[in-house]
């Protein structure tokens, strides 16, 4: 591996607020990225994703905490040592930062010319990375010629030009569709395992962590509420907006009737729990479901399921009906047997 363990120790951010006072992006976050590993950081609009991110190449300064990589303090560097660090850490973003009088082979060389490589050490190695991300024949194009998907392509090359330990993505494919997302993250996943980069992405998408990031993190209005493996957190989400960024992607949604006349709090009278189920392995539910009926006579009436993966490991998600008074006796014994529970709302 050659990727650089990022690290954020107790890091605090405000800013000064306009008249209103300090603005606190960040609160005591504590977060550990591996050498070599995807990690992606997953937040609503303000929560303070960009802030963290560019604490890691020395854009932001923490106001409190130390931000590491490879062991180096980013918030303390200066001159030198700083320019040392931004050469080790690469960056692509949402809307790609190209120059538009440069063509792709410029925009790619650039960096290096920066950095002072020899001219006859640039032709080479640009001609290399413009292999490595499939742009060869546009090589002598400028960027308004270039499609979305292709443009950041160009990114990542320049971002990998001076041989960085890390990449940051911020929001990188957040301008792309979904087809071109997919082929984005392919290859973003490929320099990770050719290269052992060390990646920390932000995005606003359970998707794009779903596909990519081995480990995540919840960030909440400049706190981080919950951090793991993806697959841990995507079977057992513990933090409110997890499962609200999750109820996004699991693949199933409540039938329409069902959604239309749940309600949050228990109706007087007889009424049914909605409750979403969430498993690990391909089929854990069957026999667990059938085996409570049996053993309890609690009824569970089956309302939509998908099966996932991430990775190569499937989960699943069910959504299921049981009578309210007998829900927390239900979901207390599929607890016991390893499958988490969510109450999403009640139907009388
Ligand atoms: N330079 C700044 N000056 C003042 N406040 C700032 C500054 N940069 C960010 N903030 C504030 O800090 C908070 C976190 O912002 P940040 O951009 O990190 O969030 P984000 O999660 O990246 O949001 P988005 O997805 O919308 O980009 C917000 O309340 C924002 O208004």
């Amino acid at each position: 591996m050659t990727g650089a363990t990022i690290s954020f120790e107790g890091v605090g951010k405000s800013y000064a607020g306009g008249g209103k006072g300090q603005v606190t992006a960040l609160s005591d976050v504590t977060l550990s990225v591996a050498p070599g590993e995807i990690c992606g950081i997953i937040g609503r609009s303000g929560a303070g994703k960009s802030t963290l991110l560019r604490m890691v190449n020395g854009l932001e300064r923490p106001s409190t905490g130390t931000v590491t990589v490879g062991g180096r303090d980013v918030g303390r560097a200066r001159g030198a040592a700083l320019r040392a660090i931004r050469r080790d850490v690469g960056m692509i973003f949402q809307h790609f930062n190209l120059l538009s009088s440069r063509t792709v082979h410029g925009n790619i060389a650039l960096p290096l010319e920066i950095a002072g490589l020899p001219s006859a050490e640039i032709g080479p190695r640009v001609r290399d990375l413009i292999a490595r991300v499939g742009l060869e024949a546009q090589a002598e194009r400028y960027p308004a010629e270039l499609s979305g998907g292709q443009k950041q392509r160009v990114g990542i090359a320049r971002a990998l030009a001076t041989r960085p330990k890390v990449l940051l993505s911020d929001e990188a494919t957040s301008a792309l569709d979904p087809e071109t997302t997919r082929t984005v993250l392919e290859l973003l996943r490929d320099i990770n395992r050719d290269l052992g980069l060390t990646i920390l992405l932000i995005t606003h998408e359970m998707a794009v962590v779903r596909d990519i990031a081995s480990h995540m993190a919840v960030i909440d209005q400049g706190r981080i509420v919950e951090a793991g493996a993806t697959y841990d957190i995507f079977v057992t989400p513990r933090h409110p907006t997890t499962r609200s960024f999750l109820s996004g992607v699991t693949g199933i949604t409540l039938p329409g009737f069902i959604a239309g006349r749940m309600t949050e709090a228990r109706p007087h009278g007889p009424a049914e729990e909605i409750v979403r189920i969430t498993f690990a392995g391909a089929h854990a539910t069957d026999p667990m479901l059938a085996r409570m009926t049996a053993e309890r006579g609690i009824a569970v009436n089956i309302l939509a399921g998908a099966i996932e993966e991430i990775g190569p490991r499937p989960f699943g998600n069910l959504l299921v009906a049981i009578d309210a008074a007998r829900g927390p006796e239900a979901r207390d014994y599929l607890n016991r047997h390893g499958l988490s529970t969510e109450v999403l709302g009640y139907v009388g």
